[in-house]
């Protein structure tokens, strides 16, 4: 039998957990906040600013949204970062991606205060992260493992393959997967023969954003299936797992949408509360 990996039912139960952190900073006269910076007008982007605004509201977060034109200028948004940076009741900043193209998102990023880094983007947190000295981790990744732990499965030794090698998903993933003592491999765009890869995955993870890209034909039997993709078809959300085929097959695989989605947006608020905790920790 396949076994669902409910990322919606698992983000509740570790919303709890975060509830209970929160309500005891409170306690303390803390008030974790956090800020996301939304600059130009990408439709999946507003949704997804609503999803953490709703998220945050109903965890008692504060959170404002600074909501920019596609002409800001960077040294626009370096201002406003800057001016966020310094002001001592922001706990948490985050950068919507993708940026409009006149901007680096790279150096945009890496305006953040590292200690104030919810994304954990920053150069300084990427090199803690493989150094394995991280306070805080990109959201996604982390919250990958988490649920792959919650349920119970092995990571120590097993072969884990990651299809996408973006800076927010894939190398992230790699890294914690490594500090999991599993192999890992990453697959991207120029991989010659992707199926022979897959087929040796204990945990096979697509992070690629096009419907219908893992098939059959490129799952061992018996694997775990993390599906990170969120596409549109036809206006229906679908990853990039064609589940109908390959979920017979498998032994746990999260769906889309209800899988790491919702578990993506726990683990950045789980993020604003590791880094609020530090700076009073101080
Ligand atoms: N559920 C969630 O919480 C989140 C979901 N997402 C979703 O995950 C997906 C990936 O996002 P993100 O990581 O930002 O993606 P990017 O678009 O930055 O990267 C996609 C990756 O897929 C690789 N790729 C593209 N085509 C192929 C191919 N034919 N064969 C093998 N590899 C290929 C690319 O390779 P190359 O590097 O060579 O170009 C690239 O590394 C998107 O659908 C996005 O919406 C993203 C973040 C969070
Ligand atoms: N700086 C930055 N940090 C991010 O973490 C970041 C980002 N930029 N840019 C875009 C990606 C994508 N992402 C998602 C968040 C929530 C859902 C989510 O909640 N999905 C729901 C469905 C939501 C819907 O209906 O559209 C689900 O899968 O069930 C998905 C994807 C965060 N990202």
């Amino acid at each position: 039998m396949t076994e669902l990996l409910n990322g919606k039912e698992f983000a509740k139960f570790h919303g709890q957990h975060l509830q209970a952190e929160i309500d005891q900073l409170k306690e303390k006269g803390i008030f974790p906040h956090f800020c996301v910076i939304n600059i130009g007008d990408d439709p999946a982007s507003a949704v997804y600013v609503r999803t953490k605004k709703r998220k945050a509201e109903k965890l008692g977060i504060q959170q404002d949204i600074f909501q920019l034109p596609s002409s800001t200028t960077e040294a626009e948004v370096f201002a406003l970062i800057d001016r966020l940076n310094q002001d001592p009741e922001i706990n948490g900043i985050m950068v919507q991606l993708p940026m409009p193209k006149h901007l680096d998102p790279e150096k945009v990023l890496d305006r953040i205060d590292p200690e104030k880094d919810v994304d954990g983007l920053t150069s300084t947190n990427v090199g803690r992260l493989w150094q394995g000295s991280h306070f805080v981790e990109p959201a996604t990744a982390a919250g990958i493992i988490a649920l792959l732990k919650h349920y119970g499965v092995e990571l120590t030794g097993k072969n884990c393959v990651i299809i996408g090698r973006s800076n927010i998903v894939g190398k992230p993933l790699a890294a914690l997967m490594l500090e999991e003592n599993a192999t890992v491999s990453i697959l991207h765009s120029k991989t010659q023969n992707l199926a022979r890869l897959t087929k040796t995955a204990d945990i096979l993870v697509s992070a690629v954003g096009q419907a219908g890209f893992v098939t059959k034909d490129m799952i061992k039997p018996g694997a775990v299936v993390i599906d990170v993709g969120i596409n549109r078809v036809d206006g229906k959300l679908v990853g990039d797992v064609a589940f109908d085929e390959v979920s017979p097959l498998v032994k746990m695989i999260t769906p889309v949408p209800g899988g790491i989605g919702p578990i993506t947006v726990e683990f950045l608020m789980e993020g604003v509360i590791k880094l609020t905790r530090r700076q009073y920790g101080r």
